[in-house]
């Protein structure tokens, strides 16, 4: 009885995302934001130790899978300048296979609109949706605890976009617990320039002991990004971008970089913000969400 109301949940989340007549199905994949990242401290195998609030945007990756007969797993559109075998969606896809009860294949195409290595979590957030609407495509149905621990491998990113919900986030990535976030549109700018996060990690002037927080009576005005000193000091521009920002509130950078972004109370501020953002700049507007849409593609 139980695998039947198994299956027939699974079939009703992917009525959600219909077949072409050629078999493409296409899957969300949003970004994220973090609207505060602390580094508390550093593991011995050289992975930091941090504290951060991963807020869901409705700024969507578009990845489109088709099913095949044999086993391959094929990249149609590679993103310039990225081997295809090394694309987080094909790794994803390749880590899951094994799982799959029957011969299971599949063709990916990747629309990217959340800006590469802007440190809104895009390449995560791409292979986060491989793994969970293969999970249902390829009848793997492994637990969400599992996808999130299988996720790890490829980013420390990728559990939480598994996780599916906004987050209070430790550990190196893979500790979380739901944290309710009001509904805010975000301004953020791009400033057009690529952050190495390993170069952010490793280098000598980023603080590590940022003491410990509780997320209970957490204040995020209160707390800070500590890779921005350092990546401000790697890459002038994202400097700029802060100081114009910050004439209309808080300006933060997120993740390692480059975007940055300030909280606006409503669409029209957030608009408005955008609407004058200068020629050299590239600035668009972001709103909360509160859940994945894939949310129930893992149990
Ligand atoms: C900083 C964040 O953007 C916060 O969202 C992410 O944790 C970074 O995630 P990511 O870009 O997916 O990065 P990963 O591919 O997991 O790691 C890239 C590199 O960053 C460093 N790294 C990453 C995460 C972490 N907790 N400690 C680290 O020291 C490591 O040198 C690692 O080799
Ligand atoms: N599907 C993918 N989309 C984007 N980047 C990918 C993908 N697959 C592999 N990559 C590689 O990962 C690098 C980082 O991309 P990504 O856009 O995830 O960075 P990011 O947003 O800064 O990440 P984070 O917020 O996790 O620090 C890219 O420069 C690219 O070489």
């Amino acid at each position: 009885m139980a695998s039947v109301t198994h299956s027939v949940l699974a079939a009703s989340a992917l009525d959600h995302f219909p077949a072409t007549p050629q078999g493409w199905r296409s899957f969300p994949a949003p970004a994220k934001l973090n609207l505060f990242l602390h580094v508390i401290g550093r593991r011995a195998d050289g992975y930091h130790l941090l504290q951060s609030v991963f807020q869901l945007v409705d700024l969507k990756d578009t990845i489109e899978l088709r099913l095949r007969d044999d086993d391959g797993i094929e990249h149609h559109n590679p993103l310039p300048g990225v081997n295809p075998e090394d694309d987080l969606t094909v790794r994803a896809a390749r880590l899951l296979q094994p799982f799959a009860p029957i011969t299971c294949g599949v063709d990916i195409r990747v629309t990217k609109r959340i800006p590469m290595g802007g440190g809104m979590g895009g390449g995560s957030s791409d292979a986060a949706t491989v793994l969970l609407a293969l999970n249902r495509l390829w009848n793997v149905n492994l637990s969400r605890k599992s996808l999130m621990e299988l996720g790890l491998k490829l980013g420390a990113d990728v559990p939480f976009f598994i996780f599916g919900r906004n987050a209070f986030v430790e550990g190196v990535g893979e500790i979380m617990t739901a944290y309710d976030t009001p509904d805010c549109w975000f301004a953020v700018l791009h400033p057009q320039v690529h952050v190495s996060t390993p170069a952010i990690f490793k280098d000598e002037r980023l603080t590590r002991d940022t003491p410990s927080i509780k997320m209970r009576g957490l204040n995020v005005a209160a707390t800070r990004n500590d890779l921005q000193p350092v990546a401000v000091s790697q890459q002038p521009r994202i400097a700029e971008s802060l100081e114009w920002l910050s004439q209309f509130g808080p300006a933060r950078m997120t993740g390692s970089g480059s975007c940055v972004f300030t909280i606006c109370a409503s669409q029209s501020e957030a608009d408005r913000v955008v609407s004058l953002v200068p020629e050299e700049m590239t600035g668009f507007v972001a709103r909360s969400l509160q859940k994945h849409e894939l949310s129930e593609f893992a149990d």
